[in-house]
């Protein structure tokens, strides 16, 4: 019997599967559907990079999800899926670790939509897939939202009327999964760094940053949405109120024109006119690709600026994500203007992506960690049946 937890991340156009054993880090397999919709693709690997062959609908995520467990089952068909766990961007103001979905959380969590609209709709149609491919077995719900629960007033408010906060209108913050592997790795491997005042800057296609304390959130750049702090690949990042004003009441923009121009046309996208995709911006050389290139790394040294202030001082600055895992260039561009912090890179670390890019002198640590979002699910996942007592 091959015992196992699946893990399902649903994004907005992807869905990313992982097959985890009862025990360890080492997925089994994993997977990733790109483009869910009428050009979808299903590349499935095997722990070894074997390609596992994977068909079926691919436009719509449940398909994508009943192909990748149907090539799952073809590999291992004594396979024995013990619990499947979710990744969900939002989990509201008081869901600080995951939760075992019935129909009462699934209920809540659909009242959370219209605060994720990119992200939630979809997490929630993977978890009423799975529930009913899967009948029976536990869904666990692991939520971006949880890691930043930690939070203190001022950083989870806005100064708005009360009646808004007490509604909902506030700074929950996301990418906490991310978040909280880091934390644990650090835990894990740095000891003293975890301790101690962490920037943790996860900068993917949708890109963040969290000041974390001793292991707890303090401050983080996104907000309400997943649409605040810094620019991204096609969301604005942190934009003047004044702007949207003017949009509608001058340009006579609809609330859905606006979502659309601020969640995807936006950011690095927009400002070059040319990719979302920083592999094509730093391949591109044209002034436009520079300057959103120029204003990412920009917005990225402020916020440091910022988390470091909101900390008191820091101790370690964390790359993950796909830019900050892969992206010498843009690495090496955020510290350059860091040594004020205690911020030196070592360039030939950082141009090996060695783990700890600082140079030996640098009072401040320098890192860059793969992250494991994945890994956060599965633990989560088996400790709500009992495998494990480890918690997200
Ligand atoms: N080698 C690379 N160099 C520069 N940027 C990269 C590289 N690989 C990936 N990226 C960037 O990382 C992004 C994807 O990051 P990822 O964390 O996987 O995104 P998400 O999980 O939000 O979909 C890509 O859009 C691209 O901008
Ligand atoms: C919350 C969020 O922005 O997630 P992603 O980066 O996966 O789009
Ligand atoms: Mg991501």
């Amino acid at each position: 019997m091959t015992r196992a937890v699946l893990t399902l991340n649903a994004g907005s156009s992807s869905l990313k599967v992982a097959l985890f054993p009862e025990a360890g880090d080492l997925p089994l397999a994993t997977g990733l559907a790109d483009k869910v919709g009428p050009d979808g693709v299903l590349h499935l690997k095997d722990a070894a990079g074997g390609t596992i062959a994977a068909a079926g609908d691919l436009t719509t995520h449940a398909g994508a999800m009943e192909a990748a467990i149907a090539s799952f089952r073809a590999q291992w068909p004594d396979l024995d899926l013990l619990a499947i766990g979710h990744r969900v961007v939002h989990g509201g103001a008081d869901r600080a670790a995951p939760v075992t979905v019935d129909d009462a959380v699934l209920t809540d969590l659909e009242r959370l939509a219209p605060f994720a609209p990119l992200h939630q709709p979809h997490n929630l149609a993977g978890i009423r897939a799975a529930i009913d491919a899967f009948p029976g077995v536990p869904q666990v719900a692991c939520f971006d939202t949880a890691f930043h629960r930690s939070h203190p007033f001022v950083n989870d408010t806005f100064a708005l009327p009360r009646a808004l906060y007490d509604e909902g209108v506030r700074r929950y913050g996301f990418h906490g999964l991310s978040y909280d592997y880091i934390a644990g790795e650090l835990a894990r491997t740095a000891p003293h760094l975890a301790e101690g005042r962490v920037v943790v800057a996860h900068l993917g296609n949708g890109a963040s940053m969290c000041g974390i304390q001793n292991g707890r959130s303090v401050a983080s750049t996104m907000g309400f949405s997943a649409l605040d702090g810094l620019p991204m690949g096609t969301r604005s990042g942190q934009v003047d109120p004044g702007v949207l004003l003017y949009l509608m009441d001058q340009k006579g923009m609809s609330a859905g024109q606006i979502s659309d121009l601020l969640y995807k046309q936006s950011g690095l996208l927009g400002l070059s006119g040319l990719s979302n995709d920083m592999r094509t911006l730093e391949a591109a050389n044209t002034p436009h690709a520079a300057e959103a290139i120029d204003y990412f790394v920009f917005r990225c040294q402020r916020e440091v600026g910022a988390l470091a202030a909101a900390l008191g001082g820091i101790d370690a600055l964390v790359f993950c994500g796909g830019i900050g895992e892969n992206s010498r260039q843009v690495r090496a561009r955020i510290c350059e203007r860091l040594g004020w912090m205690g911020i030196e890179i070592d360039h030939a670390k950082n141009a090996g992506n060695d783990r700890v890019i600082s140079s030996d002198l640098a009072r401040t640590s320098v890192l860059v960690i793969p992250t494991n979002e994945e890994l956060v699910i599965a633990r989560a996942a088996r400790a709500a049946v009992g495998l494990t007592k480890e918690a997200a």
